[in-house]
């Protein structure tokens, strides 16, 4: 029996919508993103998916995609993982800014922010009303909360739970979904993809549609793609044949 997680980005959010920096702002689903998540539902219906387990962050347009995809496939009953470990990158103090604001406040700064791997935002202040350490979500997390993060500490907070936590999941089940965020979902392909620092940042997950990775009994990938092809998912794949190294 192959072993199959299936990793799929949230529906579209407003913020998407609005080309916002969103981070850990808990923004919500647009019409058209609650549509992407039904359809994602379908064609993994369609496939005959039956999962197991499914994992997901702190963040409703996670969580509620999530729902929706559950709803569709009649097995809301699974048991669900959410984990904050699991949130998109934090983009501190850009959190809130569409591209524009982001420009005229920070100029070129931005540019350098979003394609490097180490560079992280400029951080929010303790007492910003957007910092994690004055949401309630958090206030049972007894660990250090990100005020801002570059990929490479996303990739650090998000790749212990993803092999300790999912990845050993498949020792017991045969079929995860694992819902979560572009650049969450980019750190966890270039884990088992053996991306390069500097490839990973030309990645951009198209909003659901599912991306089925089938494992062997190792561990090791033996096969992995979209379930539906559309200009931004034939792009995606097309970037990742020509950086993955495994
Ligand atoms: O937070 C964001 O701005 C976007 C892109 O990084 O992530 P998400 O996948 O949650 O829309």
């Amino acid at each position: 029996m192959k072993k199959r997680i299936v990793l799929l980005r949230h529906g579209e959010s407003l913020w998407n919508k609005e080309n916002r920096f969103t981070g850990w702002y808990d923004v919500d689903l647009t019409e058209r993103g609650i549509k992407e998540a039904i359809n994602a539902g379908l064609s993994l219906k369609n496939e005959k998916f039956e999962f197991n387990k499914a994992y997901t962050s702190f963040l409703k347009r996670a969580i509620k995609t999530l729902y929706y995809v559950l709803d569709v496939l009649d097995r809301n009953w699974i048991p669900i993982e959410k984990c904050w470990k699991l949130n998109e990158k934090h983009y501190g103090a850009l959190q809130g800014l569409n591209i524009n604001e982001a420009y005229s406040i920070y100029g070129h700064q931005v540019d350098a922010w979003k394609s490097s791997y180490h560079l992280a935002p400029a951080p929010l202040d303790t007492y910003d009303s957007r910092s994690p350490y004055l949401d309630v979500k958090y206030k049972n997390v007894n660990d250090h909360l990100p005020l801002t993060e570059s990929l490479l500490d996303a990739y650090e907070r998000i790749i212990p739970y993803w092999n300790n936590v999912i990845m050993n999941e498949l020792n017991y089940y045969n079929q995860l979904l694992v819902v979560l965020h572009a650049n969450s979902i980019h750190a966890i392909l270039k884990n088992t993809m053996n991306i390069s620092n500097e490839d990973i940042t030309l990645l951009d997950m198209p909003t659901a549609i599912p991306y089925i990775i089938e494992f062997d009994n190792y561990g090791k990938i033996i096969n992995d793609y979209f379930l539906s092809d559309t200009d931004e998912s034939i792009k995606f794949k097309n970037i990742i044949n020509s950086i993955r190294k495994l």
